[in-house]
């Protein structure tokens, strides 16, 4: 079985200073997926293995498809007996959600494998127990999730396939959890996400783009001079119409005007000698392939 695995982009990111028991932090997350994605294949095998192309430089047991699988077989009491092959094409570090959509494809192809529903809400629970952003990529493109960032508050209408550049410095890296404790010794406030939220349940796709903000990518930006010089680069080119970090960075993002846009600032980009790439919103998030005749 073959699924693909889309990045993320927050369109709003709201980090507060209290935390729950488990030390997150409450966060307000709206996020919408992108159409650069990771091609996860899950096979029938002796036992469970992962591999990436590019292979990884960290071990397989360490992989979020790996621990999303163990998971799985632990819930539903079955042999995650599977070879799972994970073409990456999201780059890491990013605040793309590359680890957290490989996993949701894990826990949506042992679920097909199995005939668990996908509206089981212990999938929910398995997805949140690997990572904030994993729940995101089992429902519908964009919704609000609350609490830690993993819990559903709100699925939206899809946005039009709207273009995208995706913009991140080559050599910058920022550890989510770094950024959540710079957070926390200078935090910055944020505004209430109900103004971009009763945009994007009116699908109001154009107020929605004037009002995105990201109070933790100001921190990843303190962090990472280089994120902050992607983010004037494209705030200064004609034809963004919002600019902002990508969860934690150190990837940003621009909404375009049009796909011409997006594509010339994508060649642009890599002429500074930045990782860049044209994309588009798109309205599903994990999707098993529908093998061609
Ligand atoms: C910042 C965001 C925005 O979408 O994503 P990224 O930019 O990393 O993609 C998320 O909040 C991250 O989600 P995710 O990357 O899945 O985080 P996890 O693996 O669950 O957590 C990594 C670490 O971040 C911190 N963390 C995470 C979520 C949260 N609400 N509060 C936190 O303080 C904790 O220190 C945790 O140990
Ligand atoms: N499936 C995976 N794909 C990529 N990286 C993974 C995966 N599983 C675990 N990792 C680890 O996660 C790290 C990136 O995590 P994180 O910074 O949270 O990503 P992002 O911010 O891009 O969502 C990698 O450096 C790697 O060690």
């Amino acid at each position: 079985m073959t699924l693909s695995a889309p990045a993320k982009i927050n369109l709003y990111l709201g980090v507060h200073t209290e935390c729950d028991d488990r030390g997150y932090h409450k966060v307000d997350s709206l996020m919408a997926a992108v159409g650069l994605v990771d091609t996860v294949t899950v096979t029938p095998a002796q036992e469970l293995s992962v591999q990436t192309i590019p292979a990884s430089d960290f071990p397989m047991q360490k992989n979020t498809a790996y621990r999303a699988a163990l998971a799985m077989a632990e819930r539903y009491g079955r042999e995650a007996n599977v070879c799972v092959t994970i073409e990456k094409h999201i780059p890491l570090c990013a605040g793309l959600g590359g680890p957290s959509t490989d996993a949701a494809a894990v826990i949506v192809a042992l679920a097909e494998l199995w005939g668990v529903d996908r509206g089981d809400p212990a999938l929910d629970d398995i997805a949140r127990g690997i990572g904030a952003d994993v729940p995101f990529f089992l429902h519908a493109s964009p919704a609000f999730y609350v609490g830690g960032g993993d819990v559903l508050a709100t699925e939206y209408p899809a946005l039009p396939a709207t273009p995208v550049v995706l913009v991140k410095p080559r050599e910058a890296s920022v550890s989510t959890i770094e950024a959540y404790r710079r957070f926390d010794e200078n935090p910055v406030p944020a505004d209430k996400p109900g103004a971009i939220a009763s945009a994007l349940r009116a699908g109001d796709a154009e107020t929605a783009y004037a009002l995105i903000q990201n109070n933790l990518g100001v921190i990843s930006a303190q962090m990472e001079p280089q994120i902050q010089s992607v983010l004037d680069w494209l705030r200064a080119q004609d034809g963004t119409v919002a600019v902002d970090v990508c969860g934690s960075g150190a990837c940003s993002f621009a909404i375009c005007d049009t796909v011409a846009t997006a594509s010339n600032l994508a060649a642009s980009a890599q002429q500074n000698g930045w990782w860049a790439c044209a994309t588009e919103l798109i309205s599903d998030t994990v999707r098993i392939e529908v093998p061609k005749k």
